[in-house]
């Protein structure tokens, strides 16, 4: 595995996205604000509402049909959801047998090998699974590419998935579900964790509004200790832990209650889940 952080998009590429949504959008604001130009940029959607939000937000040039948004692009961005994704390849198989694109992906659990097929067999594919923080800046995504995609495009795909965040190559690409499982789902869980925080800290008779920004910011600066120490999550956890504290007795509750085991059978029902999404959408 490698991994890195923001880098120019090199070369002179035109892009497509396919799909104008939550990922669309944050991979767009990323792009823009490391300086790509718009022109650059087409966004295929549906939703009227969705493309004249893009268009004053960012001034990309939108289109309701994928076929008129890939025309002039060959870097296209599969930004739409797992069950819709092979009646979008299908539609564009002709213009990808003709003019062979740099496909990438962020759809979950579908399969290079299905993208491939479904474009009529020629595609160079790299999937990718980036997660929301990427509106910040602060996203993580895995990639992965199948055997089509040159050092070159394996250079551009990391280029513009490092305009959000921090990017890492994953070899194999049975991976990648596991990887939607971790860091692609992984906000949704800190998520859950901090409405249960509030909701207890609500419970113990805090202000509603003093429960939020507590939890708000002792999150903010658990992370960052994490990101910015370079120490374990156990070192940084012992160094909170008094003997015989207040903490200790907190960790007792979660061990007791199995909070390792529950994270570990709720990352393997995000990965199963992958999988099954692969299948069901065949
Ligand atoms: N939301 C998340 O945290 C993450 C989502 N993903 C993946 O990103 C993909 C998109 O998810 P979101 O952006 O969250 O969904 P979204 O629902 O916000 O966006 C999907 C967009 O696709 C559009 N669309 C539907 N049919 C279309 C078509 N035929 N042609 C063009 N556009 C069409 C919809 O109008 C919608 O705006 C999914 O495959 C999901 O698995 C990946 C990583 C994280
Ligand atoms: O829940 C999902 O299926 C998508 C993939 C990762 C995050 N959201």
């Amino acid at each position: 595995m490698t991994s890195t952080s923001n880098a120019a998009l090199p070369g002179n590429h035109s892009i497509a996205f396919i799909g104008g949504g939550n990922m669309a959008r944050s991979l767009v604001g990323g792009l823009i604000g490391g300086g790509l130009a718009a022109q650059r940029i087409h966004v295929a959607d549906p939703g009227d509402a969705v493309r004249a939000a893009l268009e004053a937000d960012f001034g990309v040039a939108t289109f309701a049909d994928a076929g008129e948004a890939v025309a002039a692009a060959d870097v296209w961005v599969m930004a739409v959801k797992p069950q819709v994704l092979r009646g979008v390849c299908e539609g564009l198989a002709d213009t990808a047998r003709e003019r062979v694109p740099l496909v990438v992906s962020v759809a979950a659990g579908i399969t290079t090998a299905q993208i491939e097929r479904w474009l009529g067999g020629k595609a160079a594919v790299v999937r990718t699974m980036p997660n929301t923080p990427s509106l910040l800046g602060a996203g993580m995504t895995g990639l992965y590419a199948n055997a089509r995609v040159d050092a070159a495009g394996r250079t551009l795909a990391e280029a513009l998935l490092s305009a959000t965040g921090r990017t890492a190559w994953i070899d194999d690409e049975m991976l990648m579900d596991a990887v939607t499982a971790v860091s692609g789902s992984g906000p949704a869980y800190v998520f859950l964790f901090a409405e249960a925080m509030e909701a207890a800290a609500i419970a113990q008779g805090l202000p509603a509004d003093a429960a939020r920004l507590m939890v708000q910011q002792t999150l903010l600066g658990a992370a960052r200790m994490l990101s910015e120490s370079g120490e374990a999550p156990e070192e940084l956890r012992r160094r909170v832990t008094s003997p015989n504290g207040t903490t200790q007795a907190a960790l007792e509750a979660f061990e007791a209650g199995g909070l390792r085991a529950l994270v570990a059978d709720a990352v393997a029902a995000a990965r199963r889940r992958g999988q099954e999404l692969s299948a069901a959408n065949d």
